[in-house]
């Protein structure tokens, strides 16, 4: 049998603050990915979005990235990468692609130009057979997939080389029917071979803005985020929380 495709799962949102269920998101993804046969993920990345995405409650980077890190460090496989809180604009989910599939090959190539990131692709790099390419997935929640259909949100350049050249992981998410948006799509519907639906059977409807919402009204969220996030937004007093 031919050896199995190394693969870079991709998660690109707010993650304002990141919960569990952002970390079920990979966790699912890599089982289901894994158990194709044709793949082997090799490492998850979290990739917070720009201050300047206008999204309303969305909090500083520094804080969103910070919470991502400690929440990561009890992932042997998972990582969050800067790249776009550090640019001076928002950048295209295209183009966080392309900067994640430009740093496996640097590696191959021996690139230093981010020290970081290249440590971590370095360890991939190690564990992976040194000819393979390194594949890169966007890894989204069906929400974000149906976002495509929004009017002026996403160009039809941009969705046709992601679901070309990179390719989806969906999570289904309650309220959502991924596989008939893509029926109802010609782009995605064309490319339906490298989306790839994986059927969250433990569903959770935990969601960022649950947790704001508790926060801002005093309520526990222990439980619904990693104890270490839920301290770091206290010692913050992040969300209107009071300290
Ligand atoms: N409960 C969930 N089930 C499936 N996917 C999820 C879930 N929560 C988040 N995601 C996915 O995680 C990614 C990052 O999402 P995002 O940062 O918007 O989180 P969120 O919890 O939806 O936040 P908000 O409530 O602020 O929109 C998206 O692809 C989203 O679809
Ligand atoms: N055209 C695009 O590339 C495009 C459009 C809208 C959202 N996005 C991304 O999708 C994610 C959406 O996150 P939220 O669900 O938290 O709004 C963000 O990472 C954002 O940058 C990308
Ligand atoms: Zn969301």
């Amino acid at each position: 049998m031919a050896s199995k495709s190394p693969l870079i799962l991709l998660a690109c949102g707010s993650f304002n603050p990141i919960t569990h269920m952002h970390l079920r998101l990979f966790e699912n993804a890599r089982d289901a990915m894994n158990a194709t046969g044709y793949y082997n993920v090799k490492a998850g990345i979290v990739s917070p979005v720009h201050d300047s995405y206008k999204k309303e409650g969305l909090i500083s980077s520094k804080h969103r990235l910070e919470m991502c890190n400690i929440a990561l460090q009890t992932s042997d496989w998972i990582r969050c990468n800067d790249w776009e809180c550090r640019r001076s604009e928002w950048s295209r989910t295209v183009e966080v692609l392309r900067y994640i599939k430009s740093i496996s090959h640097q590696l191959v190539g021996h690139g230093e130009d981010d020290k970081e990131a290249s440590i971590f692709i370095f360890s991939i790099y190690i564990a992976t057979e040194r000819c393979q390419d390194v594949g890169v997935k966007l890894l989204c929640g069906a929400d974000l997939l149906e976002s495509f259909a929004t009017p002026n949100l996403w160009s039809t350049d941009d969705l046709q080389e992601i679901v070309e050249k990179f390719g989806l992981v969906c999570i289904t998410r309650h309220g959502s029917d991924p596989r008939k948006f893509i029926y109802l799509s010609d782009l995605l519907w064309k490319y339906e071979n490298n989306i790839h639906i994986v059927t969250e059977w433990i569903p959770n409807e935990i969601s960022s803005t649950c947790i704001r919402r508790a926060l801002r009204r005093q309520q526990s969220i222990k439980y619904l985020v990693p104890d270490s996030v839920a301290d770091y937004i206290y010692k913050h007093s992040l969300y209107s929380t009071v300290h």
